[in-house]
């Protein structure tokens, strides 16, 4: 039998991951979808043509509910779902820091819940998804995740635990890449290149680096000795990254990120 899965909340991460699913091969007709604003719906029906409804109709007829509103808006969700959602429904929240015991709390008594977090490469079939059980799922409900998010991307289970660190790594990552990708460019400006040539000169040395990081084996360490030469360009590079702190900085950032995980599992 066909699962049917919806999709409630369809912003930007749930349209990622919609418009994935169809690309991995799901019918049009086993996806719902829901959102808040009827323009956001019809915009949803024309692209993807999928079928929104409203929340209350994808919990009585959904197989798996993949829950990817805004952390803050995750308690509103539930109380709406909860009087229509039966104990055998699988839960996924792709929300950053909401524990799954808020939801099991929230939903009839053994509820399965699985929390993920990805992040936007799932447009480009290229997330990284880390998934984690709650009390009452079982390697049948990770393995329906695992398809599901498997279909735009790399998989990874962690214990719970680890999600707020995961979120801080891969979930807000490819944020710190798009801003290093545009202080490099900020930076071929200053040395006199157009905008143009800079931003590609980035881009492509980013995705090299990328390819080479995944693909040979070799550790970071040894990539980047590879490129710096004695008394070369790099070394006075890497020179003025260590002066300002980068290094530094960027595990703070992270921490901070891990941080603000914990805290919006307080304030749903
Ligand atoms: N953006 C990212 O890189 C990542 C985000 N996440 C997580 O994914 C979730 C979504 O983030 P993102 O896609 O960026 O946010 P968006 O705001 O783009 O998407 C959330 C959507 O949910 C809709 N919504 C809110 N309440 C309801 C409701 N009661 N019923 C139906 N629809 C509703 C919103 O409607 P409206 O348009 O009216 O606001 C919006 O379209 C968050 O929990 C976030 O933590 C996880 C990994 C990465
Ligand atoms: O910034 C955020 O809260 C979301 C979660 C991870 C990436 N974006």
């Amino acid at each position: 039998m066909t699962l049917k899965v919806a999709v409630l909340g369809t912003g930007k991460i749930g349209e990622a991951l919609l418009s994935g699913m169809l690309r991995a091969g799901w019918a049009p007709e086993d996806l719902l979808v829901t959102a808040r604003r009827p323009e956001r719906a019809e915009e949803l029906r024309a692209r993807h043509g999928v079928s929104p409804v409203g929340n209350a109709e994808a919990a009585k007829s959904a197989d798996i509910l993949i829950l990817t509103v805004k952390p803050q808006d995750m308690g509103a969700l539930l109380d709406e779902l909860a009087p229509h959602l039966p104990a055998d429904r699988l839960v996924i929240s792709g929300a950053a820091g909401i524990p799954t015991a808020f939801f099991e709390d929230r939903l009839a008594p053994g509820t399965p819940v699985v929390r993920v977090m990805t992040n936007t490469p799932a447009l480009v079939d290229e997330a990284m998804s880390v998934i984690s059980a709650g009390t009452h799922a079982t390697e049948e409900h990770l393995a329906h995740a695992e398809t599901i998010f498997g279909g735009v991307g790399k998989t990874l289970r962690v214990p719970e635990s680890q999600q707020d660190a995961a979120t801080a790594l891969s979930g807000s990552g490819p944020a710190y890449f798009y801003f290093l990708v545009e202080a490099m460019t900020d930076a071929g400006i200053l040395l006199g290149l157009p905008r143009d040539k800079a931003h590609e000169l980035i881009v492509q040395a980013a995705i090299g680096a990328a390819v080479m990081l995944r693909d040979s084996g070799e550790h970071p360490v040894k990539l980047r000795e590879n490129v710096t030469s004695p008394a070369g360009t790099t070394i006075n590079a890497i020179r003025e990254l260590e002066n300002h702190g980068v290094r530094a900085a960027l595990i703070a950032a992270l921490e901070a990120a891990r941080d603000r995980s914990r805290e919006l599992a307080a304030g749903a």
